[in-house]
């Protein structure tokens, strides 16, 4: 494999023919008092601009302003706008995008600098210290369009950080697929449509928008994205075309802060970019090849989030040129495989890796937890991009997950037949009772309900499961695995239920009220995971009161605290994390479990009121990637 070195990034074009940037026209900043609802987010847009920017790289408006005291609210610039309003379309011929068409007339944008003597001092309403305008850009987010726990995350952190004062916008694509159509229900054409240039051609994407929980929700439609089957394929595997779709997403999310006036106001060029897996990738490689060295973002940074190495973007290296970026980039993408794991003698093993280009050029790099952090630098997790995750050390932190307390809430869950707490667990009983019934299993408040629920894949170590289904299914308990995916492994759960029709339930599927009623009547949750960057599902679990049996790896090992009855008042444990990874350690961890649910029924409900207890909130970890922000913005952005 070639050394992928941070050193590709030597291979930037210079930025000398830099195109001049058109001054702001104060024609279009609007001199009308603003709604009342806007005031909010425009006092966010001005304490945006405020944080502790590198100083060659200030911009005008910024130079202005007073010096920047850390976790001080300066008052805002007393300059006239000097914002530009411009998208790339506006820069020059140099940059690649043919523009911005907009089918509305008399728009008018607010710049972020103008004074209002009713704009409300952020930092008293708003717990963050500092401000910022943040994009995230993701391949899904709840409850528009989700396949697993990258949805989760992308439809939470960012309503947690819009709580936090800051003002964000989260870019996705519109997939219409037919299930998920109602979901996009409440977005509206926003008027903007631009052109993308790559793939031999020129490609059309309109946004939609919808102002959510205080995050704008920004949608890319493109007709890729409206097609049958899944968000990334369908029964015949992985879409044909994801890098080409996911390009249009790189691109669009680029544009969106400097053309969409959301609300009245563009979001503008001091955002902070949170990129998320390969997806999103492209995004901080355009920020640096395409948009910095003509003057553009100098005061953006990006942040790489990993929530799962395993999918890193990997296509042919003559798709190159379909990218759209300058020749020279080419290193920054470059991935050659290793010679095992080329297909004959004479492939060169020669790809492009968009992820890659990510773990080159983003600002920062923050994983899903801190355990991960570690393993993505090592050669048994790194999935080959282990070198370059250690060479980038510094910029590279791990934040456990959070959850959305007000989905996963069993005081108040909607999809339970029953409600309960930790201060009165009667109902988790009848919601077990309930799950049973609903499953035709035998309603047997004694016998241990163990429950899987997960993406058939490799990762989740189903293959561990099936090996041990024969032992386990001699004991008194029971089963159920809700999932979808490896078609071999939904096939094995089909014919295990018919094999052990009073203890197994096999639901093929994806359907989040089961997985709710699963988490909340289940005793135990299994995850045999080989490697899991956080989980949510173990946080689910322990929320609802279900003790987790996890392989201790990544964000399991984390969060999950094996059970010591000796241990001091309070820090007994929250379940089991069994290590080495084999059928047998499994099956003690999980025969552990039931003789101390079957015999031990004092210790189970310390179990379950420790679990239920614990602040698996956003707050927590909405601080921390605060922080991860103020780093970035302190150093210099990523240029060649
Ligand atoms: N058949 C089904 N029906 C209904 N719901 C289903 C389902 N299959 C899965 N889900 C849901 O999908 C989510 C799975 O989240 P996880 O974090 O456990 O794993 P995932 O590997 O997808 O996420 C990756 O990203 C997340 C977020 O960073 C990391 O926590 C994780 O380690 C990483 O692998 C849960 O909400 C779960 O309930
Ligand atoms: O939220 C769940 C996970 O969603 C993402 O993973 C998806 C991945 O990004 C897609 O590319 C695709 O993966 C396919 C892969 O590209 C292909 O080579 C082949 O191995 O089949 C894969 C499955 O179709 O689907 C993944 C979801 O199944 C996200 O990147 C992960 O972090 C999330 O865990």
């Amino acid at each position: 494999m070639a050394t992928p070195g941070v050193g590709a990034a030597c291979l930037a074009p210079s930025a000398a023919a830099a195109p001049r940037r058109r001054a702001a026209d104060p024609a279009r900043a609007c001199s009308a008092r603003p709604r009342l609802s806007l005031v909010r987010r425009r006092c966010v847009a001005e304490l945006s601009r405020e944080g502790p920017a590198s100083p060659p790289l200030r911009s005008p408006a910024q130079q202005l302003a007073p010096p920047v005291v850390p976790g001080f609210l300066a008052p805002a610039p007393q300059a006239p706008p000097t914002l530009p309003d411009a998208g790339v379309g506006d820069l020059g011929p140099e940059l690649m995008l043919e523009g911005i068409v907009e089918d509305s007339v008399d728009r008018t944008v607010i710049v972020a600098s103008e004074q209002d003597s009713e704009i409300i001092d952020a930092k008293e309403q708003f717990p963050a210290k500092v401000t910022r305008s943040i994009v995230f850009v993701t391949g899904e987010a709840a409850p528009y369009a989700k396949s697993g726990g990258l949805g989760d995350v992308c439809g939470s952190l960012p309503i947690a950080l819009a709580a936090r004062g800051h003002r964000v916008m989260v870019v996705m694509p519109r997939y219409l697929n037919g299930s998920s159509d109602k979901n996009y229900a409440k977005a509206f054409y926003t008027g903007k449509h631009i052109k993308i240039p790559c793939f031999g051609g020129s490609h059309e994407v309109t946004f939609f928008h919808e102002y959510r929980d205080s995050v704008d929700w920004v949608f890319v439609d493109h007709p890729s994205y409206h097609r049958p089957g899944s968000l990334y394929g369908d029964n015949f595997g992985a879409f044909g075309d994801n890098q080409f779709r996911y390009t249009l997403l790189c691109y669009a999310a680029c544009e969106a802060p400097l053309i969409l006036e959301l609300g009245g106001y563009i979001y503008g060029q001091n955002c902070m970019f949170v990129v998320n897996d390969w997806h999103a990738s492209l995004v901080p490689v355009l920020l640096a090849s395409k948009y910095r060295p003509y003057g553009v973002y100098r005061d953006s940074r990006s942040t790489l989030v990993i929530h799962n190495l395993a999918h890193q973007g990997v296509e042919p290296a003559n798709t190159y040129p379909d990218l759209g970026l300058p020749p020279e980039w080419y290193g920054a993408l470059e991935w050659v495989f290793p010679e095992w794991a080329r297909r004959h003698a004479l492939d060169k093993g020669e790809a492009v890796n968009f992820l890659k280009g990510a773990v080159v050029t983003a600002d920062r790099i923050v994983t899903v937890s801190q355990g991960y952090s570690w393993e993505v630098t090592t050669a048994e997790g790194g999935q080959g991009l282990n070198e370059l995750l250690s060479s980038r050390k510094s910029v590279l932190n791990g934040i456990v997950n959070g959850i959305d307390i007000n989905d996963w809430n069993p005081t108040t869950d909607k999809c339970l037949p029953y409600h309960y707490s930790v201060d009165d667990l009667s109902g988790k009983a009848k919601c077990k009772a309930e799950l049973q019934k609903e499953l035709g299993l035998p309603v047997r408040e004694d016998v241990p309900l163990i429950g899987f629920i997960g993406r058939l894949d490799y990762q989740k170590g189903i293959d561990l499961i099936k090996m041990a289904i024969p032992d386990l299914m001699r004991e008194d308990i029971q089963f159920v695995m809700l999932g979808s995916g490896d078609p071999i492994f939904e096939g094995w759960m089909r014919s295990t239920e018919s094999s052990y029709k009073e203890k197994f339930r096999g639901w093929v599927g994806f359907s989040v009220p089961v997985s709710h009623r699963i988490t909340a009547g289940c005793d135990i949750l299994l995850m045999p995971s080989r490697f899991e960057p956080c989980g949510l599902n173990q946080l689910y679990a322990m929320q609802y009161g279900t003790i987790p049996v996890v392989h201790a790896t990544g964000g399991l090992r984390d969060t999950v605290e094996t059970f010591n009855p000796f241990g001091k008042k309070g820090e007994e444990g929250t379940g089991w994390a069994f290590s080495p990874l084999t059928v047998d350690k499994m099956l003690w961890a999980l025969r552990t479990a039931t003789s101390t649910y079957r015999e031990h029924k004092p210790s189970w409900e310390g179990l379950m009121k420790r679990g239920m207890s614990k602040d698996h909130t956003w707050d927590h970890a909405a601080e921390q990637y605060e922080q991860i922000f103020e780093w970035a913005f302190v150093d210099q952005p990523y240029v060649m």
